[in-house]
Order: C-alpha cells, then structure tokens, then sequence
C-alpha cells in the first residue's frame, strides 16, 4: 500500500484534496479524520501539517508527500521535489517599511521576523550578511509595526497583506514556490506504484491545462491550420464526406484556445469546437 502525506490546514490542503478527489483517489470526508485508507488503489492517505510533511517523508515511513517547495527547502529534511503541481503559487520575499531597505547589503544588523527560519538563514549566510532571525508563527506582516523587527521574510502571492501593513518588497525574491510533490531523497525511482500515482496527477495537470479543439477546414488550409494546432504528437485528420475538406483533432492550451479559434477562423476553418478533458494518460 502506497503511503501518502496530505496537508490537513492552510492554503495547501483544500487544492491538494481537489486534485487528489480528480486524480481518482478517496479523500476525507471531514477535517478531523487523520488518516484514511482508499482501498480501491491500495493507497493509505495521512492527514498532517504542512510544515512536518518533508519530515515524515524523510523519515522513510511515508513513501511520498504533498508540500509547498518553500516548506520543504526551510525544513532542511532530506527529501526531494518529484513532480510541481501549479497551486498555491506564490514568491517569498523581504518586505520592509518604504524607504528603509534598497539593497540585500541594507539588511545588515537587522532584525527579520519570519516563520521560515531554514529559508532566510540560507539566504543570509549564501550572501555573508550578519543579520538577526526572529521565528514568528505567523501574521508577519504585524511584526514591524509593534517593533519586533525592521524587515519580515514572507509568502508573498498578490501583495494584499504587505500593502495592508504598509510594507513594500525589498530585493528581488529569495525563491518561487508552488505545491509539489516530494519524497525522500535518493528512493526508489522505479517504484511503480509511485510511477503510477504521479502519471495520474500529470493527467489531471493536462486536462486542467488543455482543451480538445475539433474543426473543419479546405484540403488547400491544412498545412496552414495544423501550424496553429500541432497538438502534442500531431493532430488526427479525417476525410469529410464533402471533398476537399478535412475534420481536424488536436489539444491545445486552454489559455491560448480563444486566440487559435480566431485564428483557425481567419484561414477558412468552420465548425470550431473546443471540449474539456476530464482525465488522460500521456
Ligand atoms: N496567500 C498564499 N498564496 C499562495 N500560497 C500560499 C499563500 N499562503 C501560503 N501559501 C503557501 O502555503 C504553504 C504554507 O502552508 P501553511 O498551511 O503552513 O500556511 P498557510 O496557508 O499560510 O496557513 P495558516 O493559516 O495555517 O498559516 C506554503 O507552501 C506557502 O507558500
Ligand atoms: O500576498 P498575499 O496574497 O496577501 O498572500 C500572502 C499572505 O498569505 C499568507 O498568510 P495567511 O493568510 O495564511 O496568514 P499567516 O500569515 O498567519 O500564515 C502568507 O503568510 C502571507 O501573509
Ligand atoms: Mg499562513
């Protein structure tokens, strides 16, 4: 039975049981369950805080976990990212009151307030700045304000919660992160089971992140068409029953669907279709 680690709170555990939920697996019913077994794919899921998933994944007793790559860097465990899952983006950043910081050199003999400790020492000594580290749980925005530090290190996704506090970002961001998927590192690479857990979340990845386009265009367009849709190996082509026009299938990036559809339009294709795809293998 394949043992996973699912963030049980936060801004990680709702989309990771969603995609879990699309992936095909049992999750939850409620959010005081701490471990469920999905029998039906022989995978048992275990409920646990963000923070410690990289440190019972490294542990060996869990084969793989959903974290944040931020969480995992500042846990410093010897666990490895497998595969980004593209929620919960966010950058992470020093952010201080207008004016005070312009430079990475400024934050000598400051104080920091953060609750990625791991990350933000990293940082510091990677750049030979003599700076202190303050760990707060969270809320760090609050920090310079009631005089605990100068400068914070923090998630940053929109900004909202820094120019609420009247905070800008200082220096560029120490790292991106999203949700990923981790497990311990130097495992079994082969294991099938893990294979086949990830090939079913890069399923759901694609069919988040593509539409099926289908439309009819002239023999005489096709080179032309099939430039626009190249899909992912190359595009199915079917003969009509009316000569001198195909039938033309292929995927294509959900994001870009309305400008190719314009496009495919512009060069004499008709009967443009896009549907949404629920699942796939690659
Ligand atoms: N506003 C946000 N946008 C995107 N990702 C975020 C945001 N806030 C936190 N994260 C990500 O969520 C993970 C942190 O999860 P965690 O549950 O510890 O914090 P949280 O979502 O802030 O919840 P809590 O309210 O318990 O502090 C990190 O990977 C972090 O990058
Ligand atoms: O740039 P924004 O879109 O404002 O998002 C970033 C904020 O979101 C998270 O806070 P959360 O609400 O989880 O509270 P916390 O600080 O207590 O973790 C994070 O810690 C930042 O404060
Ligand atoms: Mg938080």
């Amino acid at each position: 039975m394949l043992r996973i680690a699912v963030p049980n709170k936060g801004s990680l555990s709702g989309p990771a049981a969603e995609m879990l939920h699309e992936a095909g697996y049992q999750q939850r019913r409620e959010s005081k369950e701490l471990r469920i077994v999905d029998p039906v794919n022989e995978v048992e899921f275990f409920y646990l805080r963000p923070r410690d998933i990289a440190i019972y994944v490294a542990s060996g007793q869990l084969d793989i976990g959903l974290t944040g790559r931020d969480l995992l860097i500042d846990s410093g465990a010897e666990a490895e990212e497998i595969l980004a899952l593209g929620f919960a983006r966010s950058t992470f950043r020093y952010a201080t009151k207008p004016g005070t910081v312009s430079g990475l050199a400024d934050l000598a003999g400051k104080t920091i307030a953060t609750s990625y400790e791991g990350i933000v020492a990293a940082h510091l000594a990677e750049h030979g700045i003599d700076a202190s580290v303050v760990h707060l749980d969270g809320a760090v925005e609050t920090a310079i304000q009631l005089g605990v530090a100068q400068v914070i290190a923090d998630v940053v996704e929109t900004g909202t919660s820094l120019r609420n506090a009247g905070l800008e970002v200082a220096g560029e961001p120490i790292m991106q992160s999203e949700a990923v998927v981790i497990r311990r590192t130097g495992a079994d690479a082969d294991d099938l089971k893990v294979q086949q857990f990830l090939r079913r979340l890069q399923g759901v990845l694609v069919a988040r992140t593509y539409v099926m386009m289908d439309y009819d265009c002239r023999v005489e367009q096709l080179e032309k068409a099939v430039a626009l849709t190249p899909g992912l190996e190359s595009p199915t082509v079917s003969p009509l029953h009316n000569e001198g026009w195909v039938a033309v299938r292929a995927m294509v990036p959900a994001k870009e669907a309305q400008r190719i559809m314009d496009d495919l339009y512009d060069i004499g294709a008709r009967a443009i279709l896009t549907t949404a795809i629920h699942a796939c293998r690659l």
